[in-house]
């Protein structure tokens, strides 16, 4: 299922947050969104996803504008896994799995068998089978992280949205989650602060500068010097890394000017 954003503009505190975007994502890719603190990566999601309208432009999910939606409609082919997304206290993690069949249900449509194996699966790929009865409070950061993306899972979205889905995961995590939603028949947004976990599993990356795209492409199309130096203001080198991709490596501030310097 495809998303296109056309001329999509969002405004708050008197500016342009999102700023005439627009962008199409292709069915079954891995799209990463980058860009410095606060230029936009979940503002942009929020629109993509039908969380929020667009001030101008419009949202079309396989060609027909978000608006013609109903919420339900869209939560059974979107899933989005917020930053800091908050669930109920009182709740073990298999129930908070559990409240992603929600817009799958009905009175027509009750609760069944099937939805149980749908939410021992999600539970089983992200780790988290043994913490079934556990009370969410009593959950670490990223266990509740982990369950978070267990509970987009068992949504059986064809569109998942991930705001920064490693946050609070440990490295072995970290990657086994990217590589888990990347194996998915699935279209996958996320925003991503890693750089080079961009590059090792986005299809494509859109980079935002104060509300604006302003480069999209294959990772090391996108992923340059030039690019790092002016958007995200670091001095890195981009290094081929033998497999069609590149790898980021970071200069400590300061050290390329002293060179020069020297
Ligand atoms: N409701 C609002 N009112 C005013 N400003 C807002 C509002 N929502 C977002 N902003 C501002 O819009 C900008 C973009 O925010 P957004 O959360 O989309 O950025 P981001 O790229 O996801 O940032 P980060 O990397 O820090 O998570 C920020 O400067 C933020 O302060």
């Amino acid at each position: 299922m495809t998303i296109q954003a056309r001329g999509v503009v969002w405004r708050a505190g008197g500016r342009p947050i999102i700023d005439e975007i627009a962008l199409d994502v292709v069915e079954h890719e891995f799209l990463g969104i980058v860009g410095p603190n606060g230029s936009g990566k979940t503002s942009l999601m929020a629109l993509m996803s039908g969380l929020r309208a667009p001030h101008a432009g419009t949202v079309a999910l396989a060609g027909r504008s978000l608006r013609h939606f109903t919420r339900r409609e869209i939560a059974r082919r979107i899933a989005f896994v917020e930053q800091q997304a908050e669930t109920a206290e009182r709740i073990t993690a298999r129930q908070a799995v559990e409240l992603g069949r929600t817009p799958h249900l009905s009175a027509l449509s009750p609760w069944q068998a099937k939805d149980d194996d749908i939410v021992d699966t999600a539970l089983a790929e992200v780790g988290m089978a043994s913490f079934a009865g556990r009370r969410w409070h009593t959950l670490s950061g990223g266990e509740r992280q982990r369950l978070h993306i267990a509970r987009a899972l068992a949504q059986q979205p064809e569109i998942l949205f991930l705001d920064e889905p490693t946050n609070h995961l440990d490295i072995h995590h970290q990657l086994g989650l990217l590589d888990l939603v990347r194996s998915r028949r699935l279209t996958v947004v996320a925003a991503l602060h890693d750089l080079n976990h961009a590059a090792m599993f986005c299809d494509r990356i859109a980079v935002l500068d104060q509300g604006r795209l302003v480069a999209l492409g294959a990772p090391r199309d996108v992923l340059t010097e030039t690019m790092l130096a002016d958007v995200f203001r670091v001095d890195a080198a981009v290094e081929a890394d033998g497999n069609g991709n590149c790898l980021v490596r970071y200069a400590r501030p300061g050290t390329v000017k002293e060179k020069c310097l020297q």
